[in-house]
């Protein structure tokens, strides 16, 4: 049997990453998500808050004893500072859970990490990963997503897609990509089974399908 495959999952902000995961979750691949390491972490008594008090100050926990991502998002993405003390303290804790995870993961299945981030860390995530598939597509089709999901400001949604890497560069670092724009989630769906078949994914002939 073909070895369980590392596929890297990455897409800007609302691009349809997680709707994606869910999709290959549902065909066998065992789904390591970061964003949801990420607000494991930072739920009451979770192991990065008392380093985000410490440095953030204690107005960044709210009154449940969890990061109040409200305020904590309004300051990272308007101040790159502060976004990069967030990420070091948050990044190396989030590898770790991501490699923990990983090896617990059934190995004869594919593990697709979902990683908002990976272009954007260069060769520290790339390296952990065989393949890169990319879910792209406009940002007018990301802003009108995270304000239909997530009620956020336009302006706070641009803040943020410009400080992620772009289409250009996300393609550029694709092994292959899906474009999530104008597709039906059913369309969505075949074009992920389409990549199964042709063995992206890297699980044997027997397993497909
Ligand atoms: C800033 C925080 C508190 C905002 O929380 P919130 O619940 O509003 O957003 P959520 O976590 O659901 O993230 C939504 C999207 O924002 C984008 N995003 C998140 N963090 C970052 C970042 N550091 N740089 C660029 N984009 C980011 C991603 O596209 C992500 O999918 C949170 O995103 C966070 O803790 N970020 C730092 C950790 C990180 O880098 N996560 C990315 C996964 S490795
Ligand atoms: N092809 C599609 N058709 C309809 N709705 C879609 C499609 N793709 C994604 N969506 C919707 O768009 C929103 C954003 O998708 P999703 O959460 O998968 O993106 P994401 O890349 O994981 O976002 P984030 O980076 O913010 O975590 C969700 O509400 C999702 O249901």
């Amino acid at each position: 049997m073909t070895r369980a495959r590392r596929i890297g999952l990455t897409g800007g902000i609302g691009s349809g990453k997680s709707t994606v995961a869910r999709m290959l979750a549902q065909r066998g691949a065992c789904v390591i998500d970061t964003d949801a390491i990420a607000r494991a972490l930072t739920l009451a008594g979770g192991a990065a808050l008392p380093e985000i008090a410490a440095r953030f100050g204690p107005e960044m926990i709210d009154s449940q004893g969890a990061l109040d991502r409200a305020r904590m998002r309004a300051l990272v993405f308007g101040q790159p500072d502060a976004k990069l003390k967030l990420e070091a303290i948050l990044h190396p804790l989030i590898g770790l859970e991501t490699e923990r995870q990983a090896q617990t993961a059934d190995p004869a299945h594919p593990v697709v990490f979902d990683v908002p981030l990976l272009v954007e860390a260069g060769a520290r995530w790339r390296r952990q990963v065989d393949r890169v598939l990319v879910v792209d597509c406009s940002e007018a089709t990301q802003q009108a997503r995270v304000q239909a999901r997530s009620g956020w400001p336009r302006a706070q949604v641009q803040q943020v897609i410009q400080q992620q890497a772009s289409r250009a560069e996300r393609r550029a670092a694709a092994d292959a990509s899906v474009v999530n724009d104008g597709l039906a989630l059913d369309e969505l769906a075949g074009e992920l089974d389409a990549l199964w078949m042709l063995g992206f994914f890297g699980v044997p002939a027997a397993a497909r399908l």
